[in-house]
């Protein structure tokens, strides 16, 4: 698709001169005299129908810069490049500042302009995929996706779909790995939310600072690092659902500003000064015994109260057993399509042995064990040797006494241990062990431990 191009100049031999060039380019070109005409254009046109503003900064009706700012404001994510006279460098400087992707001065070669707009429409390309793919990876599997048979989880979904139209905060608890999330994405899709987003955010996996950044944005200079003013998950789920998972996790400064948003409706961005008003619905999450904690003096009560309006609590995978088979086989329906495998089932034996198994990590753990098996499977059929769950590995490891092992090596094992039993969730393990995410994480890396679904790891990422 050609992009269209705005160009904003009082010299007519200019305006003449930029869109010829851009048009013999194939470019859509748009020319606009004054500051006035620019606007209106921009006012009455829609979203992503015109890619990118060439603008002068000194314009005969209005000041260059204050056309710039209300540009930014109608249309924040189109690039700008501003064009400045010899002599006028503060004001691209100051153009710069109020967001424009670049400026040229005049006169200018015929490439530098061409070669600077390209690149500022490519930057712009990949923002918006970014954006995009931001958004997708935010979305989980949704109702069509959630699989079950046994009454146990009928009743859970079914209180899920009633109460997900009252706007009530809600709290799901359940075992690491149960389907908490994918719980928190039916709320929000069967309630008046629908429309607007939902994000979610998991608050065990980042320090305070990043959490509190991450959730109320920050104004740009608020630390060090903050070259830009950046939007919070709070301000960009306005209006709709934000899953707040491990909640039982977050320190008590951000307990207390949680508190606040839920409580006043509105929040202040890290370094800003003015709060700003949203309107959310909050579904948390947490494997965590909250009244335990709220108890133990660990969470605060106001939050729990405020958070735990309405409960849904998932019962482990070990509790509904009738709910193995047909997940199975949608796990292996799922990755068989990915790599391209035509994989029919499981045998009586494989089922068995799935049937048979303790679940510590639930649907998570069942998930990546199917993943990895529709990896390994030669033939139309899983068996049960390319599953990785025997018995044995839930018991403990059996060594002979006069073999003796480095104390790296109990380690390796141990953790390797914990992380199977939590399904490989990080936080969970971490937790366990006594250590941090990042100390985990870098042990991952360290001993190659395999994480299904990823590998042997060898990023920091989860
Ligand atoms: N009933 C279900 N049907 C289909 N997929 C499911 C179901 N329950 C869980 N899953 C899948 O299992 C994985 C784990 O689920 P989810 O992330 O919702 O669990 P969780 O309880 O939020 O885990 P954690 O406590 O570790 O954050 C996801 O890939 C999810 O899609």
């Amino acid at each position: 698709m050609k992009a269209r191009i705005l160009i904003c100049d009082d010299e007519e031999g200019i305006r003449r001169y930029l869109q010829k060039m851009f048009l013999a380019k194939e470019y859509d070109v748009e020319t606009f005299a004054d500051g006035t005409s620019l606007l209106a254009r921009i006012e009455g046109g829609t979203e992503g129908d015109a890619d990118i503003l060439l603008q002068d900064v000194r314009m005969p009706d209005m000041d260059g810069i204050e056309v710039l700012k209300r540009v930014k404001k109608l249309r924040p994510a189109m690039p700008v490049v501003v064009m400045t006279a010899f002599g006028t460098i503060d004001a691209a400087v100051e153009a710069i500042k109020l967001g424009a992707y670049d400026y040229v001065t005049k006169p200018f070669p015929k490439e530098k302009i061409l070669g600077l707009m390209e690149n500022a429409l490519q930057l712009d390309l990949l923002m918006k995929e970014n954006r995009v793919l931001k958004e997708e990876l935010s979305r989980p599997d949704i109702p069509d996706n959630i699989v079950f048979t046994s009454a146990k989880f009928r009743e859970v979904y079914d209180l899920t779909v009633q109460v997900a139209g009252s706007d009530a905060n809600i709290l799901v608890l359940g075992e690491s790995g149960t389907g908490k999330e994918l719980i928190a994405g039916a709320i929000h899709v069967n309630s008046q939310r629908k429309g607007r987003r939902f994000l979610s955010i998991n608050c065990a996996a980042l320090s305070d600072t990043l959490l509190e950044s991450q959730l109320f944005g920050h104004v740009r200079g608020a630390f060090t690092g903050a070259i830009t003013t950046q939007k919070g998950l709070l301000e960009e789920a306005d209006g709709g659902t934000l899953f707040l998972d491990e909640i039982g996790d977050v320190s008590a400064a951000v307990q207390a500003k949680l508190l606040r948003v839920i409580q006043e409706r509105e929040f202040i961005p890290v370094g800003a000064t003015k709060p700003k008003s949203v309107d959310i619905r909050f579904v948390a999450a947490t494997n965590k015994d909250l009244a335990k904690e709220v108890a133990a003096g660990r969470f605060r009560e106001d939050l729990y109260y405020r958070l735990n309006v309405i409960t849904i609590a998932l019962p482990p995978l070990r509790e509904r057993r009738e709910d193995i088979e047909p997940l199975a086989m949608h796990f292996l329906a799922k990755y068989a399509r990915r790599i391209r495998k035509n994989i029919r089932g499981f045998t009586p034996e494989a089922l068995q042995s799935l049937q048979g198994y303790r679940w510590p990590g639930n649907v998570r753990e069942l998930e990546n064990v199917v993943e990895r098996a529709a990896i390994l499977t030669r033939g139309d059929l899983v068996t049960p040797e390319v599953l990785p769950i025997r018995p044995r590995e839930d018991a403990p490891l059996l060594r002979p006494d006069n073999l003796l092992v480095s104390l790296e090596e109990m380690e390796r094992e141990h953790i390797e241990r914990v992380l199977r039993q939590t399904g490989f969730h990080k936080s969970r393990t971490a937790e366990i062990l006594g250590i941090s995410r990042k100390t985990l994480d870098r042990k991952i890396v360290e001993y190659a431990l395999a994480i299904p679904g990823q590998g042997i790891s060898g990023t920091l990422d989860d």
